[in-house]
């Protein structure tokens, strides 16, 4: 509960509520099993008042709990809420080459690991009625035949002792099914990326549902199973605990405990009432096992994003007129952190610059580091040592998402968002179209409102819609990895003979990654890489 605490500390009057509820809800349940009980203790006690009072109270738990429910319900959905958009703002303001290696960990966390949490927080209610009407009950038992209740109460201790001493051991299997559940997660989204490739090659399809999807899922379902029997076993242990613990109660009243028999048939009923209740009590320390294990993993990554989070408040401010190139790379060098303990390939140190207005061509083998090199030019990737300058000012970690923000980019994984919200309306009206015409591409997509009518096209046609966004994020400098890789003859020489001059007209700094020698012409500058250094620059 320490650890759910500052995820509900904002609703604390809402999660009181709810709190109170369930504790009244539990007392009128309490009140309708003492009063069946004095029915039970005499046909004298039921009446007409004892039947009213009985439905009265019967309602009253029912619209209480349910009202217990609809509280912490509200809680769920606003702590899931925070915890899913935090998580999100968190996930997206940290370091990219972190998130991009860790990419198949976020998804679990954020889906199953957060629905986990809900479903904990949202049995909370159906506890407090449990804890309520058992304690409740048993005070009322124990006023009135205080011996005979302290035996069952011991009964009720042994099952508290019994569940608890479990806990540990099911953590520990919930945190090693989460474990194979993680590598579950990651073989399945592989499986939805790698579709094609499955579908196409049957046996390799075969090894992959048979060596490595099923044998993740053996491991998975050996730890579930595990768990799910410790769960199942223990249940069945402590309601065979209060069965056994009632027969030997009986028998031991029979021969040595002073046990008033007749007292002994009126609690019984209302003890056997109780195991429901101590059921859910106990079922609910067991979800809050498996929820703090999850919390566990939201925490985690909570903690390694922000140990990964690039504080960046400051904008760059550059005397735009100064005569010095836009950008200018100095001694930058860059490692993979992946590849930090394994014979780390180093790139650089690279001294470049890039002149405003110019269009610049990134050339070189496979491999010699264009896309890496692009990356760590649009800030994604953050050098290890050196230093970039935009204008006469330096770039740093306190400006990093404002120098993020003077670019706008092509990868060939790149997304196409179909909402362009965050596009100046007056710009998206005017522009849109004279895009969309610019790549041909007027009798396959538009633009409804702020969006983009379809992104199911082609992949051709997908690079060019991409492009299009592209120029509509109007920013500064334009970087363009490989766009014409996937393009037909007719819209390279788009491409470069139409966009690039067009950007370059309108005032925009244009490097563009590329292998079509026959356009290189298009170039103000060309740098070829080899191995993360520059082999040679042309002028
Ligand atoms: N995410 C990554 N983690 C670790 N190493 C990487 C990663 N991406 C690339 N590399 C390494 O960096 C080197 C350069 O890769 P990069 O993608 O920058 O080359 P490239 O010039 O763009 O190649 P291509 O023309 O094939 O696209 C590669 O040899 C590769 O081993």
């Amino acid at each position: 509960m320490k650890k759910l605490f500052p995820l509900i500390k904002n609703r604390l009057g809402l999660f009181i509520i709810g709190a109170i509820t369930g504790v009244a809800s539990g007392f009128c349940t309490s009140r309708v099993i003492t009063m069946i009980k004095t029915g039970l203790d005499s046909v004298d006690n039921i009446n007409e008042n004892f039947i009213f009072q009985i439905i009265g109270y019967s309602i009253i738990a029912t619209i209480l709990g349910i009202g217990s429910g609809y509280f912490i319900a509200k809680i769920t959905s606003i702590v899931i809420r925070q915890l899913t958009q935090n998580l999100s703002e968190k996930i997206l303001k940290a370091n990219y080459e972190y998130i991009e290696s860790a990419s198949s960990r976020i998804v679990p966390v954020l889906t199953r690991d957060i629905t986990m949490l809900s479903e904990f927080i949202n049995r909370i209610p159906q506890f407090l009625v449990s804890v309520t009407t058992v304690v409740a009950t048993l005070y009322v038992m124990f006023l009135s035949d205080w011996k005979l209740t302290s035996f069952f109460m011991i009964a009720f201790v042994l099952q508290i002792i019994m569940v608890a001493s479990t806990l540990p051991l099911v953590r520990k299997l919930t945190r090693n099914s989460t474990k194979y559940n993680n590598y579950l997660y990651r073989d399945l989204s592989n499986l939805v990326s790698g579709l094609k490739e499955l579908s196409l090659n049957e046996a390799r399809r075969n090894d992959y549902i048979s060596l490595v999807i099923s044998e993740n899922l053996k491991f998975w379902n050996k730890s579930e199973v595990r768990r799910k029997v410790l769960l199942e076993t223990n249940d069945r242990l402590s309601d065979l605990l209060v069965f056994i613990f009632s027969g030997l109660l009986m028998y031991a009243g029979a021969t040595i405990l002073p046990i008033d028999f007749y007292q002994f048939k009126v609690i019984l009923p209302t003890i056997l009432f109780l195991i429901p209740f101590t059921t859910k009590i106990a079922s609910f320390f067991r979800l809050k096992s498996g929820a703090m294990v999850s919390l566990e993993q939201i925490h985690k990554l909570g903690l390694d994003v922000d140990k990964r989070k690039i504080e960046s408040s400051e904008q760059l401010k550059p005397n735009h007129e100064s005569n010095v190139p836009i950008l200018k790379f100095s001694k930058i060098k860059f490692q993979y952190q992946t590849q930090q303990h394994e014979n780390p390939i180093t790139f650089g140190p690279l001294d470049i610059a890039f002149k405003k207005n110019n269009i610049t061509f990134i050339i070189g083998g496979n491999g010699s580091g264009k896309t890496t090199f692009s990356k760590i030019l649009t800030g994604l990737y953050i050098p290890i040592s050196g230093s970039i300058q935009y204008y006469d000012e330096e770039v740093k970690m306190e400006n990093l998402i404002s120098y993020r923000n003077l670019f706008s980019a092509y990868y060939a994984d790149s997304h196409v968002f179909e909402h362009l919200s965050h596009i100046e309306a007056s710009y998206l009206e005017e522009k849109a179209d004279n895009f969309i015409n610019m790549l041909e591409m007027e009798s396959k997509v538009e633009i409804e409102g702020d969006t983009f009518s379809t992104i199911s096209l082609s992949y051709g046609q997908r690079s060019r819609l991409a492009l299009i966004a592209n120029m509509l994020d109007n920013k500064d400098i334009y970087v363009f990895d490989e766009w014409a890789a996937n393009q037909d003859p007719y819209f390279k020489g788009i491409f470069y003979h139409k966009i690039l001059p067009y950007l370059k007209e309108i005032g925009k700094t244009i490097i563009v990654i590329s292998h079509d020698e026959k356009y290189f012409e298009v170039a103000d500058e060309i740098i070829e890489l080899q191995e993360g250094m520059i082999n040679s620059k042309t002028p």
